[in-house]
């Protein structure tokens, strides 16, 4: 196998060094690293980190491949830097069996571009009645340990207690989708004066808030592991760090949206700021970067949710939710986190590869970059400048609420098991 040396690059954003990649792992970590026979990247000035996790995507396949298939999906993983991702069951069908996880996962392994481990739904066809078959979905060729119904909520407080007695027998995790369905029926953005000012209905921060706190509770009563999927009030970070100041095992996720975007655009009427939980306000934004710098919030996820053209260029109403952010993540990160003083590249990996492995069980992500670890790696240009173009986008769908906007940063390389998948920026 071929032998690649990245030179010069700052490892996590430290010192600069050169890194030797021999087949599928890096075999040296140092400075004035011979050659040989190895191709040379020079890097100087980039900041190398280990491959990106991310533990929230929606890759849409099976069932809906026209707005992503597991290929393109994982296409823009790669480019954004991600090196694997965790693919949620809100699929057509509902991944809820053995069957679906184990189609997603060999579709991951066929692609080539990043590692795709599958979530199981916690309930049968995402519906909150009936327990899924969590233990043959764990059994099965997919291994999976992460459950979530995302798209929904599990909002049965039995159900939810049976998913997280259940899960603790192997080591999984509960990953929920909070929000309270009777408070949100009819939601349309954040409740607060611009949804009363546009006639819209409101999506209570309080719909959020409360089932964190409940599920936190359930967690400490049966002694298992939560996880919260994209936080988006003040209010959910005051409860998640409660319950981490109880030792309560609870994790926490933010998106790149919500550390950016906030309610005021949805004045615009345009359906690209639509999104579950809906953009708040400018206080939630800065308490969750707050957050995710103090490590109450543990990660960032993406949550991306890939839409085609005619389910978001309609009426607000009738608009689908979600916004693709595989490609945009790290740039998002960079500007709110990094260049705010907030967090340093070091703080950046933990968020955005570290964690999300831990969190998700994945050995082979998320590992420091050292000698006798899997090749598993991001280059980033953080010098570079650039307007976001969806037309240049990898994924299927182009639902970005970056298009125009100048985002900081650039993944020039992606390595996946020592292949590069990305080069010079272009999948390779
Ligand atoms: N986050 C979103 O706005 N959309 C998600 C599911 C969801 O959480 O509603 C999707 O699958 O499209």
């Amino acid at each position: 196998m071929s032998k690649i040396l990245i030179r010069g690059a700052k490892v996590l954003g430290g010192e600069a060094q050169d890194v030797l990649i021999d087949g599928e792992t890096i075999a040296e970590v140092g400075t004035d690293l011979q050659a040989g026979d190895a191709t040379v990247i020079e890097a100087r000035g980039q900041v190398l980190l280990p491959g990106l996790v991310d533990l929230h995507t929606h890759l849409r396949e099976p069932g809906r491949e026209d707005s992503e298939t597991v290929l393109t999906g994982t296409r823009a993983a790669a480019a954004g830097g991600y090196t694997a991702v965790f693919a949620m069951a809100n699929t057509f069908p509902v991944a809820d069996t053995a069957g679906v996880v184990e189609q997603v996962w060999r579709l991951g392994r066929e692609s080539g571009y990043c590692d795709v481990q599958p979530i199981g739904a916690v309930t049968v066809g995402l519906e909150g009645k009936q327990l899924a078959e969590l233990g043959a979905m764990h059994d099965s060729a997919a291994r999976v340990t992460v459950f979530s119904d995302d798209g929904k909520c599990v909002d049965d407080a039995v159900i939810m207690r049976r998913a997280l007695e259940y899960v603790k027998a192997f080591g999984g995790v509960v990953a929920q989708h909070a929000q309270e369905p009777r408070l949100t029926e009819g939601a349309q953005m954040n409740e607060g004066v611009v949804s009363a000012e546009l006639g819209l209905g409101g999506w209570p921060a309080v719909a959020e808030e409360s089932v964190i706190a409940r599920d936190v509770l359930l967690a400490e009563h049966v002694g298992s592991r939560v996880h919260i999927c994209h936080l988006s009030t003040a209010g959910s970070v005051e409860i998640v760090r409660w319950a981490k100041s109880r030792g309560i095992d609870v994790t926490a996720e933010v998106t790149p949206h919500h550390l950016l975007l906030t309610e005021e655009l949805v004045r615009s009427y345009n359906a690209v700021y639509k999104v579950n939980p809906p953009l708040r306000t400018e206080r939630d934004v800065l308490a969750l970067r707050e957050a995710l710098a103090d490590g109450t919030i543990d990660i960032v996820a993406t949550d991306h949710a890939p839409h085609p053209h005619e389910d978001k260029d309609c009426e607000w109403a009738a608009a689908a939710m979600g916004m693709v952010g595989l490609e945009t993540a790290l740039s998002v990160v960079q500007q709110t986190m990094v260049e705010t003083g907030l967090l340093d590249w070091a703080g950046v990996a933990e968020r955005m590869s570290f964690a999300p492995a831990r969190i998700g069980g994945l050995e082979n992500h998320g590992r420091p970059v050292s000698a006798g670890e899997p090749a598993n790696l991001t280059l980033v240009d953080t010098s570079y400048r650039g307007v976001v173009d969806p037309a240049q986008f990898a994924s299927r769908s182009r639902n970005t609420p970056y298009e125009g906007r100048e985002l900081p940063g650039r993944v020039t390389h992606t390595f996946l098991r020592g292949r590069a998948t990305v080069v010079d920026g272009t999948l390779a």
